[in-house]
């Protein structure tokens, strides 16, 4: 039986390599083109044809915008009327949440992305999640579009931007934002054109010739997007064929397309194509005899029986291959596509002798099972013409008890193991490093798992399965999907249950201890827009908590460090606060005397120093990413701070920050914070508001979204006005802006009122940091050489410390108190210090 198998993977192995390869995130194609070229009408047939799931951009922001209640609609409209491009937050989500509630996985993306910022968001917040294909462009001509858009909208589309005025504006931003994108891509080769400037049925026919060779470019680059013709055969072909039609098409079939030529209808016995029907047992067969009234489907495959196969018995254990790795990720790894083209010729050579089959054969099907629920349902095999039919189920009739195993890539019993409970093996709780603790059981293919604790269940521990599928992932304490374990490997990684913070049964505090500790597990959580740059392992926080390992976390606005052995015993330092940062020599419990990260930080006026120590030895690692990213944090300030008569404008043009984008730029506009008040200009981004005065550039404000606190519209002695304030901490300034006519100011409102309420919820920072590949090991000594030190006056701890500790007098340890401020346990401070002074650095 194994045989069969090996034959069967054998034959598959490309689909099953292309399947996981594929199978792995969501494919996505991107469709570009002017308004009007033909996205829509060509989407619906590629679904129609290839089965694609269609989201529309536009139409996504449609249905938004006609939602009651929705907090976007108006901004959505007033973009659309005005061909502008609505900001990618919104677009993003709403593209994400279709995708993720149709449960599909292949996508074809209409109208998107449409400008930079969409292209930024999307990288940011999508792109690595799923797999982009490439982006089909469809080339037509503005006049032929214009007219397009123009009979849809005489056609009854509904739609307030098909008409001449909105299509001006939407031509332009296609001109000067899209067609840059579609560059973007093209110069990643990304982009396949097509003339969509003829008829529907013919721009689809050069759809059809792109696709496939794309297909093809996709799945064989190292070909060059040649494809063996075996790679192609009639078995996989027919595959997509009845998926297509609801078949239920499980892997070991194997069929063969007849040639027209040697099948000729009238001269042979048996038509070109043959009629399948539902069987009673919920099958599709090929009736014998006559089939009117049946229904029915074209098929013109052959399915071939095989010479003297046997039924074999249901995969009920999973028996480790010579040769195929139990972990078929391995099979990914060794797959080499040429092999398909040396070693499989597309016929059946390899798993039957032609000779055994009659000369004649017009439909003639084969079948080998692969699977516990084949095997059982081979049992009835009708016959025609004297050759047996090969039996093909309905998706939608399959039988509740059995499980669908189509939707999991690969071979059951053979890629993954099949256990209904689990069986002995020489697992032992003796040998593992920590417990309590979870152990994947290796022998079973990592389907089995056990959690070793206190020895009352045995030496096995407590012993679970993983559904079907599925293996205990070492890595993540969980099962997963068995194409991302490697089970081999999870013997190296029994130590992990020695880390508290993956160890599920490592017992967390319970919820009163947590309230105690509330002020610093908080500040532990990452706020919103908050980003993890760098996690570094085997840190120590060598002035506060010498000796102890920890875990030190890089963000885009704060560094944080915790006490792997005590995850509460943590800090967090905010950027805001850092006055330098260097390196030092430090006396290290864990390193001895070596370089340390010194960070030097000011709040309330007072200054507090943290040492951190990598304990691995060699590793700058720690001095690039913290230094970098506090550069780069720096040099972004503008993205987050209120700014009044800052350098942002020069001769009239807003000085744009690296992801911003200007959404609208407002001419007439009176800022009234002098007595007369100032005209000017007002300038809305998706990071900020400025206003600057027409008389002098200088006298301006900039206001990011992030420094709001409210927007409204208020009478006052100017009239109607706009009443922007800043939020307390940064000043809790009131501006107040005028527009004629007040229905302009109004838009206003509505505009920066919801792209205020957009950016609360994904405030952009602005600290982009990038990681040199290959360097990140290597010491940068100019970013070192570029911190200024601070000296202190003698030796490397403050004054008071080294009195604090050089205590003579030391007779026995001082009791351990609870600090309020900093929501830990500590020793009780000696008379005459106080925390504060033992952690000051400089004076105050
Ligand atoms: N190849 C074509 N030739 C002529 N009219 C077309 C063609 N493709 C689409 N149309 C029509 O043009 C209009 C715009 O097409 P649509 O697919 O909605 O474009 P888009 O999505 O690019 O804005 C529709 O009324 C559609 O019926
Ligand atoms: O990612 C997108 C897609 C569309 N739109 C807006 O929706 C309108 C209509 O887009 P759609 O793709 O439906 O129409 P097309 O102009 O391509 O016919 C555009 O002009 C934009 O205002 C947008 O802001 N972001």
């Amino acid at each position: 039986m194994p045989e069969i198998l090996i034959i069967i993977i054998h034959r598959f192995k490309y689909l099953i390599a292309v399947g996981l390869l594929n199978m792995a995130k969501p494919k996505v194609i991107f469709v570009l083109g002017a308004p009007g070229a033909g996205k829509g009408t060509q989407c619906q047939k590629i679904v129609d044809r290839f089965g694609y799931m269609h989201l529309s951009a536009g139409d996504l922001l449609r249905e938004e915008r006609a939602k009651p209640d929705s907090q976007y609609g108006e901004l959505i409209e007033s973009y659309i009327q005005e061909g502008k491009i609505v900001p990618v937050e919104i677009t993003c989500s709403l593209l994400e949440s279709a995708m993720k509630k149709s449960g599909k996985e292949k996508f074809l993306i209409d109208g998107f992305p449409r400008n930079q910022n969409n292209l930024e968001g999307w990288n940011k917040a999508v792109a690595q999640n799923v797999n982009l294909l490439f982006v089909l462009f469809f080339e037509c001509p503005r006049e032929a579009c214009v007219e397009r858009c123009l009979g849809r909208g005489a056609a009854g589309s509904g739609r307030s931007d098909d008409n001449m005025q909105s299509l001006q504006k939407r031509f332009n931003t296609y001109i000067t934002e899209t067609q840059p994108i579609i560059k973007y891509y093209e110069e990643r080769n990304l982009v396949r054109t097509i003339d969509a400037n003829t008829s529907p049925d013919e721009v689809f026919e050069e759809v059809k010739k792109q696709k496939r060779q794309l297909f093809r470019e996709h799945l064989l680059p190292q070909q060059g997007g040649k494809i063996p013709d075996s790679a192609l055969d009639p078995s996989r072909l027919i595959l997509n064929k009845f998926s297509q039609n609801g078949l239920y098409s499980p892997d070991g079939y194997h069929l063969e397309q007849r040639h027209p030529d040697s099948h000729h209808a009238p001269k042979q016995h048996f038509p070109n194509t043959v009629k399948v029907h539902p069987y009673q047992d919920n099958r599709y067969v090929a009736p014998p005899g006559r089939y009117s009234g049946l229904q029915t489907l074209d098929t013109t495959y052959l399915i071939r029986d095989p010479v003297n196969y046997v039924l074999f018995p249901p995969i009920r254990h999973y028996t480790p291959l010579p040769f195929f790795p139990q972990s078929s990720l391995k099979i990914l790894r060794h797959f080499k596509y040429s092999k398909v083209n040396n070693n499989h010729d597309g016929s059946w050579n390899d798993i039957l002798p032609p000779n055994e089959f009659p000369a004649k054969i017009v439909a003639v099907f084969i079948f080998v099972a692969a699977g516990l629920f084949l095997a059982d349902s081979v049992a009835i095999v009708p016959q025609y013409g004297g050759y047996a039919v090969a039996p093909v189920k309905l998706r939608q009739a399959q039988k509740e008890q059995q499980q669908d195993f189509s939707k999991i890539p690969g071979v059951p019993g053979v890629d993954y193991p099949l256990f209904h409970s689990v069986p002995p093996t020489s697992f032992s709780c003796k040998h593992v490093p920590a417990l309590p603790g979870i152990y994947a059981n290796v022998e079973t293919g990592c389907q089995a798992y056990h959690v070793c604790h206190d020895g009352r269940e045995g030496e096995q521990g407590a012993s679970f399965l993983c559904t079907n599928g599925t293996v205990f992932n070492q890595a993540e304490f969980a099962c997963d999907w068995w194409y991302n374990v490697n089970c081999h490997e999870a013997p190296n990684l029994f130590r992990l249950n020695l880390d508290p913070l993956k160890n599920p049964y490592v017992p967390k505090p319970k919820p009163e201890e947590l309230a105690k500790f509330v002020p610093v597990n908080k500040e532990m959580r990452l706020k919103i827009g908050e980003k993890i740059i760098d996690r570094l392992e085997n840190i120590e926080d060598t002035k506060g908590n010498g000796g102890d390992r920890g875990r030190l976390i890089v963000t885009n606005i704060r560094v944080l460090w915790h006490s792997v052995a005590s995850p509460r015993v943590n800090l967090s330092i905010g950027f805001n606060c850092v006055v330098t940062i260097s390196t030092k020599v430090v006396n290290s419990k864990l390193r001895g005397t070596t370089q340390a990260l010194h960070i030097l930080t000011t709040s309330n006026g007072t200054r507090f120093e943290f040492i951190f120590t990598n304990l691995v030895p060699g590793s700058m690692r720690h001095f690039t990413s913290v230094m970098g990213v506090h550069k780069a944090y720096i040099s972004s300030k503008l993205y987050r701070e209120l700014k009044l008569r800052g350098a942002v404008i020069h001769n009239k043009q807003l000085k744009i920050l690296p992801l911003e984008q200007v959404f609208s730029t407002l001419h007439g506009v009176w800022n009234l914070s002098s007595d007369q008040g100032s005209l000017g200009t007002f300038i809305v981004t998706n990071v900020r508001l400025v206003w600057f005065a027409d008389m002098n550039e200088g006298f301006n404000i900039s206001l990011p979204y992030l420094q709001i606190s409210s927007i409204r519209v208020r009478d006052s002695k100017f009239g109607t006005a706009l009443v922007v304030t800043s939020s307390d901490t940064s000043g809790s300034y009131i501006l107040g802006f005028r527009v004629d006519p007040e229905e302009k100011l109004r838009n206003l409102y509505k505009e920066l009122s919801s792209l205020h309420s957009v950016y609360k919820g994904n405030p952009i920072f602005g600290v982009e940091y990038k990681w040199c590949s290959n360097k990140n090991e290597e010491p940068n000594e100019k970013l070192v050489e570029d911190v200024v030190e601070i000296e202190e006056p003698k030796g490397e701890m403050s004054n008071t410390l080294a009195a604090y500790l050089a205590d003579e007098g030391h007779a026995k340890d001082r009791p351990p108190v609870y600090s309020a401020d900093l929501g830990l346990a500590i020793e009780s401070v000696k008379e005459g210090f106080t925390l504060q002074k033992l952690w000051e650095v400089l004076p105050s």
